[in-house]
């Protein structure tokens, strides 16, 4: 199994290529099934989850061509089957995002439950219910859950508490919808923007996305066409705060500041310098150290739950006490022994970690438990004194591109080994 070795002690500096939202391109992906000609993806991350949902669209007999240079090219006019199987859904989550299109498109979709991941029990009813309410008949059954419908029919739908992928699978089903359907308490996140997006390029007629109030006018049918996906916020978010624990001064080009005021207010916050242009970061920490910033975590405009960790990491070597308030997911602080394995100082009590800087943390073999879990293990071997070797990286390469490549080239010294 692979693994990642970090020696600790060098600064950050250069610059550093974001790539396209994982968060953005896997339902975009899926949206692709609802239309009826090619739909050609750009700016597609190198991701072991984009593989995952191009073997899913191919199980489901898309025609899927991967150009390799971030362009993806899906041929929905194939599709025979509308089962997602339970061999992929369990791999990935997101492979639920099919539901929607699927039913919508062809009138019945059979999706396997998701289960449960490490962060916490992520259950499906909000989709379900979303569904519903468009007129689908579900029943799960034998670990699928089953839909059915003739045609879906619009319809104001309101959601219990605000779901990304919720929003996702009703708002893809409503655009093949009779009528107008109107999604309230939806999700605001960037990369719903940028799948409605892509939806209105197909033809779709999505107005609000980014609000929380989406309207979304049915239409017979969507065409086929071009859309590049919105540049990675996390990873970006995860490269400033590596460059703000390391002390150093980085650049991040074909970003999205407008897509993280709350990540880039609480780096300012622990002092970092921060100028933006409309699509790179430069963060200068002039080699201070950071500050330790609180945080609560809660869905968009607000501070991002995938930026938890990282910011978990700085605060174990910034200069005071941090409380950290994740009210997401339920059991997203297993990165928290393994960050206490390096030295760190945080006591969890239920949905708060109390973080006390230290000056100092020491490189130990440690293991990843999840994606972003991952990504602050590294950041605190880049500062940990001596060798980190972090196990399990697969987490990590679910959701980001070559991760070492990029920060070895903005002098990190990491490498991968076997
Ligand atoms: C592929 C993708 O985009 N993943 C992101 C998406 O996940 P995902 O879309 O799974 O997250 P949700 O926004 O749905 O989850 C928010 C909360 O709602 C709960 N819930 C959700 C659906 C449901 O039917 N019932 C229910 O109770 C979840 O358990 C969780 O506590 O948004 C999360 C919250 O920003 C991010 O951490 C993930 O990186
Ligand atoms: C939790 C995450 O992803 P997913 O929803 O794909 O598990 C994440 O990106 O941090």
């Amino acid at each position: 199994m692979q693994k990642i070795v970090v020696e600790g002690g060098a600064a950050l500096n250069g610059e550093v290529r974001i790539s396209g939202a994982k968060n953005a391109v896997l339902p975009i992906l899926c949206a692709t099934l609802l239309a009826d000609a090619p739909v050609r993806i750009s700016n597609v991350p190198r991701l072991h989850d984009v593989v995952t949902t191009e073997k899913l669209l191919t199980q489901l007999g898309a025609g899927v061509i991967d150009r390799g240079d971030g362009v993806i090219e899906v041929d929905p006019t194939t599709v025979n089957s509308q089962v997602a199987s339970y061999d992929l859904v369990k791999t990935m989550r997101a492979s639920v995002l099919v539901l929607g299109p699927l039913l919508a498109k062809y009138g019945h979709a059979e999706v396997s439950l998701p289960g449960g991941c490490a962060i916490g029990s992520r259950p499906v009813d909000l989709h379900i219910k979303g569904l519903q309410t468009l007129g689908a008949e579900i029943t799960v059954e034998n670990g699928y859950i089953k839909a059915r419908c003739e045609r879906l029919r619009g319809a104001r739908h309101v959601f219990d508490i605000v779901s990304v992928g919720a929003t996702e699978n009703v708002l893809m089903a409503a655009t093949l919808a009779e009528g107008t359907s109107v999604l309230e308490n939806a999700a605001m996140e960037p990369e719903i923007v940028d799948l409605a997006q892509c939806l209105n390029a197909m033809g779709a007629r999505v107005e609000g996305a980014g609000s929380n109030r989406i309207v979304v006018h049915g239409v017979e049918r969507l065409h086929g066409g071009e859309h590049s996906v919105v540049p990675d916020r996390i990873e970006t978010g995860t490269f400033l705060v590596a460059a703000a624990m390391t002390g150093g001064r980085i650049t991040a080009t074909h970003a999205r500041p407008d897509t993280l005021d709350a990540v880039i207010d609480k780096l300012k916050e622990a002092g970092a310098q921060i100028e933006c242009t409309a699509d790179t970061i430069t963060l200068d920490m002039g080699g201070r150290r950071p500050r330790a910033v609180n945080l609560t975590t809660a869905p968009h405009p607000a501070f991002p739950t995938d930026m938890q960790a990282q910011f978990m990491a700085l605060n174990c070597i910034a200069d005071g006490v941090a409380v950290i308030n994740e009210t997401i997911f339920e059991n997203r602080f297993m990165h928290v022994n393994e960050l206490v394995r390096l030295g760190a100082d945080i006591r969890v009590d239920g949905h708060t970690a109390v973080v006390r800087g230290t000056e100092r943390l020491s490189g130990a073999p440690v293991m990843a438990t999840d994606l972003r879990a991952s990504a602050s293990l590294i950041l605190a071997g880049l500062v940990a004194d001596g060798e980190t070797t972090i196990d399990r990286i697969y987490h990590l390469d679910r959701g980001y591109e070559n991760i070492e490549a990029k920060l070895g080239a903005l002098g990190a010294r990491i490498r991968r080994i076997s």
